[in-house]
């Protein structure tokens, strides 16, 4: 279970207040809230990147030289991977060997494509291979954190239909934050409004 509970942090002057989170494995949370809210910020402390002030807070343990098991995507693809490294040395970095392979038809992506550079590459294509470098076997949960809102319709709801399917054959718990109430309201077991 990945629990938050009474978590506030201080940015600069502003007081952010998170909602309580308990997001069990193989389920999937949708967060919707205006921009500003401090969603990022709940991704970040999730992720174990920045350290709030919690009544309760429960993160899945991260082991020596393992990727977090709460793994985070952001919605600029193009930001998450080095311009310099070909797709194939990007996904390297997180996966030991080449077992991410069978993903990539799995998600419509040609292993040719492996030897290009992020730009060149589609929008989509790109969010892509950022979700198949996520999901390494020691992933537990996925902060999606506006991941479709820049792809179109169809291309979305493939995203969405295959990472749902892999998301419960794999037990991962899935946290949407999303400005898109129609998809929260698709995919989510719960949503949480944010603020209140
Ligand atoms: N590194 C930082 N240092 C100081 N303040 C920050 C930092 N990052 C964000 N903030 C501030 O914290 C607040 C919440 O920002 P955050 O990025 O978490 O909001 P958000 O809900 O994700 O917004 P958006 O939907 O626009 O991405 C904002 O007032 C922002 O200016």
């Amino acid at each position: 279970m990945l629990t938050l509970r009474n978590g506030y942090l201080h940015r600069r002057n502003k007081r952010i207040e998170f909602p309580d989170i308990y997001l069990p494995r193989g389920e999937v949370l949708g967060i919707s809230g205006p921009s500003g809210v401090g969603k990022s910020s709940l991704a970040s402390v999730l992720a174990g990147m920045i350290t709030a002030d919690v009544e309760l807070l429960e993160l899945p343990m991260r082991q020596v030289n393992q990727a977090n098991p709460v793994q985070w995507l952001i919605q600029q693809s193009e930001f998450a991977f080095n311009p310099r490294l070909t797709l194939k040395a990007s996904l390297n970095e997180s996966w030991k060997g080449e077992a991410y392979l069978p993903l990539l038809s799995e998600y419509g992506l040609e292993a040719s494509w492996l030897a290009r550079r992020p730009n060149q590459l589609s929008g989509g294509q790109l969010q892509r291979f950022n979700l198949i470098r996520a999901l390494v076997p020691t992933t537990e949960y996925l902060i999606c954190d506006e991941v479709t809102a820049h792809l179109d319709m169809v291309t979305q709801a493939e995203f969405w239909q295959q990472l749902l399917v892999c998301a419960k054959r794999r037990n991962i718990g899935l946290l949407v934050i999303s400005h898109d109430e129609y998809l929260l309201n698709a995919i989510c077991q719960q949503v949480i409004k944010w603020p209140r």
